[in-house]
């Protein structure tokens, strides 16, 4: 009886491991795998995108792994990137099933981590009037105030990161709730802050058990220690969102968490749904657009070559006398090229942001099956010594008269507030260059190292000394005068910001 047993497993582990390696042998090249457990035991649970690039560098710009069970496709090229995930975007638009992240951290409320669906398309549908192109170009308003304010701060203090945050958040917070970040220690930062920190823990490969095994998740309270944490990180987010909502809905003025609450069509969401859409929203800018800045000053001080063919591009354009504004933006090549190799040099994002296939495709003639993660390594494409000369190198030269793909990422899931971040990046780059010489602080050009970023989702730089000195006294006084004849009211900008779009034909919802 044992030995009929034992030939019964023996007989089904071999058609299993049978079928497993005809299916492997279909599917792009990859490390080898284990019985089971795939690559698991490879899986990186930090800086992730090292260990991908790696394998990148093995096995060419198309790798599979095997996580228990699910296939993971790394991408390592522009060009693959854009044939499946923008041309074959009805495939590759989902996301993949994050258990202790979205459904437990977030109770499903994470628009960027939601499954493309039709209530997903619901809450798309629902943002898109205040981040269209058309409606994202009105707000120029707030960004000439806060970027004015940046430039001010430059002057005043040497905490350049923070300055850096408390611009990404005044932004934001601005446009969201209609309220101001004049420190950047508000409660409301504060808070925030530590929710990302939680989202980013709730967010690593490898860490929760849960994520790997979902029916786990059906286990009691008591035998499942991750839902406790994940209950308290839940109410955290939530209590921010929501009274950051209801706060909102009590200031004078237009702002979006009105408009969203005011949103007829809309009116069968719920208000912690809409409390989310906005929270996110808000969210979703602060850290990537601040990451991205503190980004562009590590290449200040790292790679000063470039510096003075800017700083002559603004010259000749702008002069002496006055800041660089939005419409400067066509006649200054450079600075658009700066942006550009920003995004190319170190991305705030070097993983990029999963997909997922929503059916099975074929490419190339290997097969990527339905429910596969797929990962657009933005950091593989960036550092690929195929197509850039001296990747490491800050070169703005590059992309004159040229864009890269994928920056804002890709097909029906792109960065949704992506024509915001552009304008906002622009001038606060256009304006620092004209305004400052930037500067290491002990005078050396910093030899930047992977060592010098944080390990999660968004890479964030550590902090960096810098000294920002003024071209002149001249340029100090302008940046002065300009803050000070600054309308500061965030009403009264909103309300230009609203009348801009009317006039553009969007129609308000509040
Ligand atoms: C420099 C600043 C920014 C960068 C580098 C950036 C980058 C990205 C990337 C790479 C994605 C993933 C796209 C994909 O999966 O293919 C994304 C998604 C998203 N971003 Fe941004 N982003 C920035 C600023 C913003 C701002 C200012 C907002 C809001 C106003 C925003 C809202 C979102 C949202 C809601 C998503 C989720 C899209 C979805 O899955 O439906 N982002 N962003």
């Amino acid at each position: 009886m044992v030995s009929v047993a034992a030939l019964l497993v023996a007989g089904t582990l071999f058609v299993y491991l049978v079928l497993q390696r005809r299916r492997r042998s279909k599917l792009p090249p990859g490390p080898p795998a284990l019985p089971l457990i795939g690559n698991l035991h490879q899986a990186p649970t930090e800086a992730v995108w090292l260990t991908f690039q790696e394998w990148v560098k093995q096995y060419g710009n198309l790798v599979s792994v095997n996580f228990g069970g699910t296939t993971i496709i790394i991408i390592g090229d522009y060009d693959t990137a854009k044939d499946l995930l923008d041309k074959r975007a009805n495939i590759y638009s989902g996301r993949p099933r994050m258990v202790m992240l979205q459904e437990l951290v977030c109770k499903n409320n994470h628009i960027a981590f939601k499954p493309f669906d039709e209530e997903y398309l619901q809450h798309q549908r629902l943002e898109a009037s205040v981040l269209s192109p058309r409606a994202s170009a009105c707000y120029t308003p707030i960004q000439d105030l806060e970027s004015k304010q940046l430039l001010k701060d430059m002057l005043d203090s040497s905490n350049c990161f923070h300055n850096i945050e408390r611009y990404a958040a005044s932004l934001a917070y601005s446009m969201s709730y209609g309220m101001r970040i004049l420190t950047g220690d508000e409660w409301q930062i504060r808070k925030s802050q530590a929710c990302i920190a939680n989202f980013e823990i709730a967010g690593q490969v490898g860490v929760w058990i849960v994520d790997a095994l979902p029916w786990l998740n059906y286990l009691p309270a008591p035998l499942a220690p991750w839902k406790k944490t994940a209950a308290t990180w839940f109410q955290m987010w939530d209590s921010l969102h929501q009274t950051n909502l209801r706060d909102a809905q009590k200031r004078e003025g237009w702002n979006w968490a009105k408009d969203f609450v005011a949103a007829k069509e809309f009116q069968s969401m719920t208000e912690e749904q809409i409390a989310w859409d906005v929270g996110i929203l808000c969210d979703a800018g602060v850290e990537t657009l601040s990451t991205t800045l503190q980004i562009f000053i590590l290449a200040c001080v790292a790679h000063p070559e470039w510096i003075p063919r800017a700083q002559k591009e603004l010259d000749e354009v702008i002069g002496r006398d006055r800041l660089p504004e939005f419409d400067d933006m066509r006649n200054l090549p450079y600075i658009q090229a700066v942006v550009e190799e920003n995004f190319r040099w170190r991305h705030a994002l070097p993983l990029g942001t999963p997909h997922a296939t929503t059916r099975a495709d074929h490419y190339k003639g290997y097969l990527i099956p339905e429910g596969s993660i797929i990962i657009p390594l933005f950091n593989a494409m960036r550092k690929d010594d195929h197509i850039f000369d001296a990747p490491s190198v800050f070169r703005p030269e590059r992309w004159l008269g040229k864009s890269q793909s994928g920056s804002f990422g890709y097909g029906r899931r792109i960065c949704t507030g992506r024509h915001i971040a552009r304008n906002s990046l622009n001038i606060a780059v256009a304006r620092l260059l004209w305004a400052f010489d930037i500067r290491a602080q002990d005078g050396r050009e910093l030899v930047v190292e992977e060592s010098m970023f944080t390990t999660g989702f968004v890479s964030v730089p550590k902090n960096v000394e810098a000294t920002f000195a003024p071209r002149s006294e001249s340029r100090a006084r302008v940046i002065q005068d300009a803050l000070g004849a600054a309308e500061k009211d965030v009403t009264q900008l909103l309300s230009s910001v609203r009348e801009k779009q009317v006039a553009a034909g969007i129609k308000p919802w509040a």
